[in-house]
């Protein structure tokens, strides 16, 4: 059953930076899929795109799915109450995302309060439960965010996510603030976390490693755009796409110390999101660019090995070889759909 189906989706930010561009992606229940990128590619414009968060005067044209409902559509009441029993987020750096002046137990507890409609004394007896499923002391309840490690704020962050039973679950870079033990912990914590209630997980990050190890399929970004989409276990040596394969050439491979000391780097920056390159926006910076990728952009396509790239020299697969209608990913053919600016939520809340 699919859970998330974001169709043709681009986010158009006031001033004229394009940070997504075209983007389809589908979620089953109980998935997990990881989005990469290098920093500036969109990342967190399509997580924030998900629960529109987006600021004010942001245009947004496609449709983001959840079990079927346009997110992009939803009147804001109902999309407070998705923030939470739908969709929920863990944003990197839990000191800014948490109130420095509430005790964590009742940050926790608030969401329970007001989307569950539980008792005060019933909200604080499940954030105590849940501090404890992450792995905290439910006495922690009691301490401000300044009282609490970085590692101990991202797992009450988890708790806070998990707080309304969502479906489903973005993580932007969740463990990129913490030092590699701590990481590794949190990593586990998310996966057991998931698992056990069976949610879809979208986790963000720019490290491959992290997303290859944790998901089960991998979007890789570049330019607002989806270039590669496919199986994660194979992200660091199946990749398809020449901007997938040096992004994967820049991390170290496990089992291969030799890729720690000598990972490649990828010359060059990222276009400018206001005006990218016309054609395939990774020419400038791809080696195999032929003369045709300065005027013609190649969209996301199947490609063998259950992927999908967006390539010229990526080998377009078979009829046959093709997943089934609506699981592909890539620009929707047909007319553009509206585009939809992003009113401020009349309350200013985020609740
Ligand atoms: N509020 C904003 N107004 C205008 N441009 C923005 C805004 N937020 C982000 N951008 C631009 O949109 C592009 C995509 O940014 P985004 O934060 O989504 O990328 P990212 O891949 O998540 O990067 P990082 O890994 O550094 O967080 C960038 O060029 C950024 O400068």
């Amino acid at each position: 059953m699919t859970l998330l189906e974001v169709r043709g989706l681009t986010v158009t930010y006031p001033g004229g930076a394009a940070a997504v561009r075209g983007v389809d992606l589908t979620l089953p229940a109980g998935r997990k899929l990881g989005i990469a990128g290098e920093s500036g590619c969109g990342k967190t414009t399509l997580a924030l795109a998900l629960l529109r968060l987006l600021p004010a005067g942001t245009e947004v044209t496609g449709e983001v799915l959840l079990d079927g409902e346009d997110v992009l559509t939803m009147r804001w009441g109902r999309v407070r109450a998705v923030r939470w029993a739908g969709t929920s987020i863990v944003f990197q750096g839990a000191m800014h995302s948490l109130n420095p002046v509430h005790r964590v137990g009742d940050q926790i507890a608030e969401p329970i309060l007001l989307h569950r409609r539980a008792s005060r004394a019933a909200a604080r007896t499940r954030a105590g439960e849940l501090l404890e499923q992450v792995g905290l002391s439910p006495a922690r309840a009691a301490a401000y965010p300044h009282q609490l490690s970085g590692g101990q704020r991202q797992r009450v962050m988890i708790a806070m996510a998990l707080a309304c039973d969502p479906r489903l679950i973005v993580a932007d870079e969740p463990t990129t603030a913490l030092d590699v033990m701590i990481q590794a912990q949190i990593l586990r914590l998310i996966e057991r976390s998931v698992a056990e209630r069976d949610l879809g997980l979208i986790m963000i990050s720019h490290d491959l490693s992290v997303l290859s190890e944790t998901c089960d399929r991998l979007a890789v970004m570049y330019a607002g755009r989806v270039v590669e989409e496919g199986p994660a276990g194979a992200g660091h040596d199946g990749a398809l796409h020449p901007y997938a394969r040096a992004l994967s050439a820049a991390f170290p491979r496990v089992g291969d110390p030799a890729s720690r000391f000598a990972p490649r780097g990828l010359p060059g920056d990222p276009p400018d999101p206001a005006a990218p390159p016309a054609g395939c926006a990774f020419h400038p910076r791809c080696p195999v660019a032929l003369a045709g990728c300065a005027t013609h952009d190649v969209l996301l396509r199947e490609a063998p090995g259950d992927r999908r790239a967006a390539c010229v020299h990526v080998p377009e697969a078979a009829p046959g070889q093709r997943p089934p209608r609506g699981t592909a990913a890539g620009p929707t053919p047909g007319a553009p759909p509206p585009i939809r600016q992003h009113p401020a939520d009349p309350t200013g809340r985020t609740a």
